[in-house]
Formats: structure tokens, C-alpha cells, sequence
């Protein structure tokens, strides 16, 4: 819901832009740091979901550490003034030269997803006189019940090393002096909604943490990964319920004694922060369809085209003007020329006009970051509540 003035104040500024409200951002951090108090859990923020420096600064402030997945993002995270003692750095192909410049900035932990990769590790690290500090990302074959695109726990998936590699996995530890093992990384999937998900991560986290106690080692570190979904049908000022998300780890994982939990969160933390803003184009009555041309596209927010994901979407001028409202069914797309380029189908809206302002909602996760040049479009840029 944006207020009358904001949308006024939208009409001066030329779209598309991403509009950040950076008082929500904070509500959500804090309700988020909050909530993680009691029980001294750790959270790392993912990147990935938004690299944004503006917002990034307001994360580093609220005391969370950097979730990073490629070197790029360990330099961007350090350059932000994240502690380098609060990064850590996943992926399932980190590059020689990657390794490298984590290993020189001294992060805290490498979650490793292969075996060879951890032998890469071993031998950089010993080339640079340095330990290296890793937890083992191992793929627990647990279903994220989330668009399949984006599910990462299972079998099938890509991430993470499969049980069966384990007994290896534990030898090549025990072989690599350059490597200190502090604990064990999970992640399932992203857009997560329902929290018994979690309950079942846990069972298997306690599994393969006996699993690895049980052969000696001791592990420092829990890492169950992030993940929480939000309620991209209700973007008004949502913050997911972090208390209840918690409350599951607190009920379910074994924690050790001086044992520290870790979590991974991106677009729980940032995804309601901001909305697209774009404008119409062009309205299109066909005789099967009616056609809103927005002046942004897969280009801006690859979501919709990606994975079929919903984005609320609201027409900001015509919501402000009190008369009454014909509704019709619009296809609203972008100017790209792809026919995937299109925000939602039949969405109801009031009836539109060239010029209106509208608003694509949840688009703080995801969004600015996936932008691509594809059509050789303009970069896209930000705009920020506490600015205008
Ligand atoms: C290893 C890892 N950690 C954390 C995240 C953050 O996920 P989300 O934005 O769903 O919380 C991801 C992305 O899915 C990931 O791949
Ligand atoms: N980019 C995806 C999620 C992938 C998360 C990263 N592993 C999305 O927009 O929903």
C-alpha cells in the first residue's frame, strides 16, 4: 500500500526504478535479530538475494554476518565493512583464483561442496602457509516443498556432497593439514512456506552430526542455510514470522554445548523492501486480449519469466483517483522481445491508461540483482524512502 504522496512523488522520477523503503527493511531486520537473540542463533545474510550497498549497510549495522557465493560477493561484503570474521563462502564451483582471494581475506568458513574441492582447498592453502576453515555442505535429500527450480536438498540437486561420499569425504579431512573442519552446512531450497520443512531438516542435521562425532570430530558450527519464504500475495508492510521459524530450530536441533547454529536468510530478510515502479506505455484492446505495455521488464525483474513466480501487481494511478472503476483483464508485459516477458496474466486492474504508474510488488529479493543488459537495456536504477 503506497501512501497518496508517494505515488505523487513517483510521477517526478523517471521509471523503471526499484523503491526501496528502508524504514520496512529495518523493521524486518530488527524483528529478525530479535527474534534470534534468545536463542544466540547466528545469521548470515545471503547476498545473493540483494547486493545493493545501501541495504548491505543497514545489514553490516543490525550485527549480521555475509553469506557469500562467489568472490565478487566476498569483496563486496568486505568493502561494505562486514567483519571478515562473519563471512562465509558457498557455491558448488568456486574458482582457483576465488579460493585465492577468500583465502587472503581471511573469511571465516569455506562451506564445501566436493570432495575434489576440498582437496583444491587443502592445496592452495598450504601454497599460502594459511588454514582455511570449512564446513561440509552436505545434501540431506530433504524436499524444500517449493517451486522445483529452486529446491537444492535433494538428490537430484547439483549442491552439496551426497551421504554416500561422506566416509571419503571424512578420510580426505583427515588427510588435508591445511584444512580445519568446524562443522556441517546445509541448505534446501528457497521460497520455503512450510515450516515442517524445517522440523525434517533438523531430524537429518542431528543424523549426520552424530554421523561425524561418532568418527571423532567435533563440530563448532550448525549451519542449516536459509531459505524462509514470504507472502507475495500480502506484501503490505509482512515481516515473516522469524519467532516461529526459530522456535522450530530451538525444538528439534541438538545443540551441543558451545555449539553455534548458523542460518543463511536472503529473501525473508529483504524481498517486501521494495517494488518495482514502472509506467505504462501503451494499452493494447484486442479482441482475445488486453494488452498493458509497462516500460520495464524480464529485463528489471526476471522473476515471472524465470520461474512462473507471482508478483503482486497495482496500478498506483488509477487506485488514487476515486471514481468509479471498470475492472478489466490485462496481460501486463514489458517491452522486451521475448513472449515469456510478461508480469501476470489476466490480472484485474482497474481500467488502465498510457502513463499510470505501477507498482510490482516483493521485489526486494531477486530482483535488482538478476537484472541482465539483454536488449541492450538501460541499467536499472534505485530509489530509496528516506531520500525522496
Ligand atoms: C547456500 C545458500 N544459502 C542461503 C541462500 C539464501 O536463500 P533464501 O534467499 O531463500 O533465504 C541460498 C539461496 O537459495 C543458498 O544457495
Ligand atoms: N533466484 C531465485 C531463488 C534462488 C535462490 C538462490 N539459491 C528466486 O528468485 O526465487
Amino acid at each position: 500500500m503506497f501512501a497518496d504522496k508517494d505515488i505523487s512523488k513517483f510521477n517526478n522520477i523517471e521509471t523503471p526504478f526499484y523503491y526501496y523503503d528502508t524504514e520496512l527493511l529495518q523493521k524486518t531486520l530488527r524483528t529478525c535479530a530479535d527474534a534470534a537473540a534468545p536463542f544466540k542463533f547466528h545469521i548470515h545474510y545471503a547476498l545473493k538475494a540483494n547486493f545493493n550497498s545501501v541495504l548491505l549497510e543497514q545489514i553490516k549495522g543490525i550485527g549480521f554476518g555475509a553469506d557469500c557465493v562467489s568472490a565478487g560477493e566476498v569483496r563486496r561484503a568486505v568493502e561494505v565493512g562486514f567483519d571478515h570474521k562473519k563471512i562465509v563462502f558457498a557455491g558448488v564451483g568456486k574458482s582457483d583464483k576465488e579460493i585465492n582471494e577468500a583465502l587472503d581475506l581471511d573469511i571465516f568458513c569455506f562451506n564445501v561442496e566436493s570432495i575434489q574441492e576440498l582437496e583444491v582447498l587443502n592445496e592452495l592453502a598450504v601454497a599460502k602457509g594459511k588454514i582455511a576453515q570449512v564446513a561440509i555442505r552436505i545434501n540431506p535429500n530433504v524436499d524444500a516443498h517449493t517451486h522445483h527450480n529452486i529446491t537444492t536438498g535433494l538428490d537430484e540437486n547439483k549442491f552439496g556432497i551426497n551421504s554416500w561420499d561422506l566416509p571419503e569425504c571424512a578420510e580426505t579431512l583427515k588427510a588435508s593439514p591445511n584444512l580445519k573442519f568446524i562443522g556441517i552446512h546445509f541448505h534446501i531450497g528457497s521460497q520455503i512456506t512450510n515450516l515442517d520443512v524445517y522440523k525434517n531438516l533438523c531430524v537429518r542435521v542431528n543424523e549426520f552430526a552424530k554421523w561425524f562425532e561418532d568418527k571423532g570430530f567435533k563440530l563448532e558450527v550448525l549451519n542449516v542455510g536459509g531459505g524462509l519464504g514470504i507472502d507475495y500475495y500480502n506484501p503490505d508492510n509482512q515481516i515473516p514470522d522469524f519467532a516461529a521459524y526459530f522456535q522450530i530450530f530451538n525444538e528439534f536441533l541438538d545443540v551441543k554445548p558451545n555449539q553455534e547454529v548458523h542460518f543463511e536468510l536472503g529473501r525473508a530478510l529483504v524481498g517486501q523492501s521494495a517494488s518495482l515502479i514502472t509506467r505504462a506505455l501503451y494499452i493494447k484492446n484486442g479482441k482475445k486480449k488486453n494488452f498493458v505495455v509497462l516500460d520495464a521488464g524480464m529485463t528489471e525483474l526476471m522473476r515471472p519469466a524465470l520461474y512462473q513466480a507471482y508478483h503482486k501487481i497495482e496500478n498506483l494511478t488509477q487506485s488514487k483517483i476515486v471514481r468509479l472503476k471498470t475492472e478489466i483483464k490485462y496481460d501486463i508485459v514489458g517491452p522486451i522481445c521475448e513472449s515469456t516477458d510478461c508480469f501476470g496474466k489476466e490480472v484485474e486492474q482497474p481500467e488502465s491508461f498510457r502513463g499510470d504508474i505501477f507498482a510490482i510488488r516483493s521485489a526486494g529479493a531477486y530482483g535488482e540483482v538478476m537484472a541482465s543488459k539483454y536488449n541492450l537495456r538501460d541499467a536499472i536504477r534505485s530509489v530509496y524512502s528516506n531520500e525522496i
